[in-house]
């Protein structure tokens, strides 16, 4: 098995690291516009290899033909947002970059998988699943991960449990929209509402649509080791065709009561993408927070239509 990640920065390095480790594909391309940071880090970690055990090759470089028949590609090339800008705000840069680097991709890897985590996250993915002509299963976005995941570590963080017995599913758009589901958060099979107020639990829950944020105000610019775990965590459930039900954004047709769009929901990944979209019965107060989800995603769409009708 073969990955190419598009983006040498910090997402994509991570990424890169995290699935060396696993030792789950043969070749990894790391392919950027600065040719010497994708050369370096690439050489980097294959310097690492033998401390850490793996046999994974790494190639770095600013030619696709290194990404040649790819079996996953993951794209994280295009510009992090800085303290005081919206993810949103990114939509004009970034859609130029991904429709470019989804189209390189696609010519050297007509069967790969796609998995994008440029931001605006959900938009960018339309972007690159219009751009690649490619099934919408093939096509996929990172951010459920992330964001249970910081769900998951304050739950944690509260409790002093092992992040392993937290459970926890995340609907939505990756920004302020998302929608935690505490209702479907257990930790040790209890349920998280017996064990939380519900005041705190919705100050643990505005921390976690705010965590992204709350990253780029320490740092100045946004998260990679958190990103680059969960995009890693995709990889592995594709390449090992494991059957994982993990939040990813996916391509709905009515699930939800959206469509028409990619938004975040309970995907079940294995070789063949996305091959299925699970349904959780919602009630009225989560199905209303999903619209309205639905609703900004579908906005931040108009937006870049918008822009390639001007282009
Ligand atoms: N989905 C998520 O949950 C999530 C999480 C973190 C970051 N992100 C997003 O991921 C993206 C990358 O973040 P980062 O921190 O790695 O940024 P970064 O600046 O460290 O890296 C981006 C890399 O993209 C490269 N690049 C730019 N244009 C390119 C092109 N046309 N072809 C190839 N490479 C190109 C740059 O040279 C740079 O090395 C940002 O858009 C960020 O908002 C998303
Ligand atoms: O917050 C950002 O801009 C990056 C990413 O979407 C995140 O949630 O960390």
């Amino acid at each position: 098995m073969k990955l190419t990640v598009v983006g040498a920065g910090n997402v994509g390095a991570t990424v890169a690291e995290c699935v060396a480790r696993m030792d789950i594909v043969q070749n990894i391309a790391l392919v950027d516009i600065n040719e010497g940071v994708a050369q370096g880090k690439a050489l980097d970690l294959m310097e690492a290899a033998p401390i850490h055990g793996f046999d994974t090759v790494i190639e770095g470089g600013a030619d696709y033909a290194i990404t040649k028949g790819s079996d996953v590609t993951v794209i994280t090339a295009g510009l992090p947002r800085k303290p005081g800008m919206s993810r949103d705000d990114l939509l004009a840069k970034n859609a130029e970059i991904v429709s470019s680097v989804t189209r390189s991709v696609v010519d050297q890897s007509p069967d790969t998988t796609i998995i994008v985590v440029s931001n605006p996250l959900d938009v960018m993915t339309y972007v690159a699943y219009m751009e690649s002509g490619f099934p919408s299963q093939r096509v996929m976005g990172m951010a459920g991960i992330l964001d249970t995941a910081r769900y998951r570590a304050f739950l944690k963080m509260e409790l002093g449990v092992s992040v392993r017995d937290i459970n926890a599913m995340l609907l939505g758009g990756h920004g302020d929209s998302m929608t935690p589901l505490p209702r479907f958060t257990t930790v040790g099979s209890q349920p998280v509402t017996d064990l939380i107020d519900e005041a705190r639990l919705d100050e643990i829950i505005t921390r976690t649509k705010k965590g992204g944020g709350e990253i780029v105000g320490l740092m100045g610019t946004s998260a990679w080791y958190a990103p680059g775990a969960g995009a890693a965590e995709m990889v592995e459930a594709i390449v090992k065709d494991s059957k994982r039900v993990l939040p990813c954004a996916a391509w709905v047709t009515g699930q939800y009561g959206l469509e028409d769009m990619f938004i975040g929901v309970p995907v079940k990944l294995g070789r063949g993408g996305v091959e299925e979209i699970v349904e959780l019965d919602l009630n009225d107060k989560e199905t209303a927070d999903m619209k309205a989800s639905g609703e900004h995603v579908r906005e931040v769409i108009g937006a870049y239509e918008n822009l390639k009708a001007q282009a």
